[in-house]
């Protein structure tokens, strides 16, 4: 059992049309710690027709939230933020007890949650329109900027705080209702956001949170003509299947899909920065992390130097459940995700790939994995080609910049990528070269609320988070007026 300072926030319902529900079906579905196995607590099975009733109610609540002035839905959300900021520590306790992470980086990321919370405060305030000269002296010619209306929210489990508020918090800004779907291994964090929105004085039916099935909930939100927009974060493979679901609606889709950064070190790097870089990078949330570094790069003069010192940093790195203190690397989400890590790994090693540290399941058992560094690493192998979403730096020769540039480039994904020199007339053309919607120079960590986070090519469309974010809610209207 979590404890709590504030148990009102360990929720067992979902949240439809304000109020805290069961499935008539009385059907739940049970969330598992992935330190022990444990059962954290149930939640509800809704069926399609309980999803049916929430579009309901987020259409009863759309007109009278759309049509409050912009300071008081900017005063609720700045509510909502001070809310979840008090409550962090019990919000990280519940996020380590269902997704695992240690809990100073389930609270690093209640802060980082709560953040695009108060930005999007702000901007709901500024959500400015234009006046355009017209080539008429008899016409006027404005461009106003209107919420998208209802809008549905699939999330991943990785990052169960973060990835809600960075869509429900801009939706909310923009004047438009959301009804999230969390990731079934992760909804408990979902819901206790959820319980600080209501106490926050978010109307009902402005925020709706429903559990259950992925596909029937999906299934339902895609299909509903009322849902006018999908903001997905997930897989690419997922991500096909939404938006393909959401075509015969003709609905907005932002999209944050999956990643395979780059993570480049040139001989002309500081290598002590970069090994902190790459392993801040790789190894936060224990390397489920959609812009992780999952194939890094090293020129061959400084190749053996970076691979020694990295070795030498990652075994320092403590494995263990997320509530002990000190412990960096928590267990993997499920079976699944360790037996893909596995699968990497023994690949690479069976194509004469070395391993240098690590590279076998931690003696702790269950889902945890030894933090490991890999060499001799070629791109024939299946961590150049897949995400690993785990703790495994696997480490790729290269002789020069062109040569780097093309692998780098190599790959369907497009979302983040890395890379460190100090050399001023490299650093454009590399930055310039790399076909990613996020890079970070001399830096391992990039992401931000102030800052448009979101990938090219089958990374996904659209920007999370800076004054791009809230566009991603609002449809354009020009009003052509005839004043003579
Ligand atoms: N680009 C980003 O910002 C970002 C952020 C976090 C995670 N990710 C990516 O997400 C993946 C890991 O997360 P995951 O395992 O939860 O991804 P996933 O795609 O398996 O699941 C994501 C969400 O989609 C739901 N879902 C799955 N199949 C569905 C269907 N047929 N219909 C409706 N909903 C469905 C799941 O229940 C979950 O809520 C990785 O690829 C990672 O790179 C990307
Ligand atoms: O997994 C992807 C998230 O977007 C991670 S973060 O935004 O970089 O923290």
């Amino acid at each position: 059992m979590v404890q709590l300072a504030n148990p009102a926030l360990l929720r067992d319902g979902g949240l439809i049309d304000g109020a805290w529900r069961q499935a008539r079906s009385g059907e739940t579905v049970a969330v598992t710690n992935p330190a022990d196995g444990s059962v954290v607590g149930p939640v509800p099975r809704f069926s399609a027709q309980e999803v049916e009733q929430a579009i309901e109610a987020a259409e009863a609540a759309f007109g009278p939230w759309s049509q409050r002035a912009a300071r008081e839905r900017s005063a609720i959300l700045k509510r909502w933020f001070e809310l979840i900021v008090a409550n962090a520590d019990d919000l990280a306790a519940i996020m380590t007890a269902e997704q695992g992470k240690p809990l100073a980086e389930a609270k690093g990321e209640i802060v980082y949650a709560a953040s695009f919370i108060e930005w999007f405060a702000e901007e709901a305030k500024r959500v400015y329109g234009d006046v355009i000269p017209a080539p008429q002296t008899d016409k006027r010619l404005i461009v106003l900027k209107q919420p998208v209306g209802i809008c549905a929210a699939i999330t991943p489990w990785n990052f169960p705080a973060a990835m809600i508020t960075r869509k429900a918090a801009p939706a909310l800004a923009a004047g438009c209702v959301m009804i999230v779907k969390p990731a079934e291994q992760t909804p408990l964090t979902a819901l206790a956001i959820g319980q600080l929105a209501i106490e926050a004085g978010l109307p009902a039916g402005v925020l709706q949170i429903v559990t259950g099935e992925a596909r029937t909930i999906g299934g339902v939100l895609t299909a509903s003509d009322k849902v006018r927009k999908l903001s997905f974060t997930g897989s690419t493979e997922v991500g096909r299947i939404l938006m393909a679901q959401c075509a015969p609606t003709i609905k907005r889709v932002s999209l944050e899909l999956g990643g395979n950064a780059p993570f480049i070190v040139f001989d002309d790097a500081d290598i002590e920065a970069a090994v902190v870089g790459a392993i801040a990078s790789k190894y936060r949330n224990a390397g489920q992390t959609c812009v992780c570094a999952n194939r890094l790069y090293v020129q061959s003069g400084i190749y053996d130097a970076f691979a020694r010192r990295l070795a030498e940093e990652v075994a320092k790195l403590p494995v263990g459940a997320g509530t002990e203190k000190g412990v960096l690397i928590g267990p993997l989400i499920d079976d699944d995700a360790i037996a893909k890590v596995e699968r990497h790994v023994e690949d690479a090693v069976s194509k004469g790939a070395h391993i240098v540290l690590g590279g076998k399941r931690h003696p702790l058992g269950g889902t945890f994995y030894e933090p490991t560094v890999i060499t001799g690493v070629t791109p024939d192998m299946v961590v150049a080609r897949e995400e690993t979403f785990g703790p495994v730096a696997p480490l790729f020769r290269f002789e020069t910049e062109e040569e780097v540039i093309a692998m780098a480039n190599d790959t369907e994904f497009g979302l983040a990528a890395y890379f460190y020199t100090e050399n001023a007339r490299r650093t454009w053309r590399v930055a310039e070269a790399l076909e990613y919607g996020m890079v970070g120079h001399n830096t391992g960590l990039i992401s931000n609320e102030v800052a448009p986070f979101g990938g090219v090519k089958q990374s996904g469309i659209g920007r999370e988070g800076s004054k791009y974010g809230i566009e991603e809610y609002l449809e354009i209207k020009y009003l052509c007026s005839a004043v003579r």
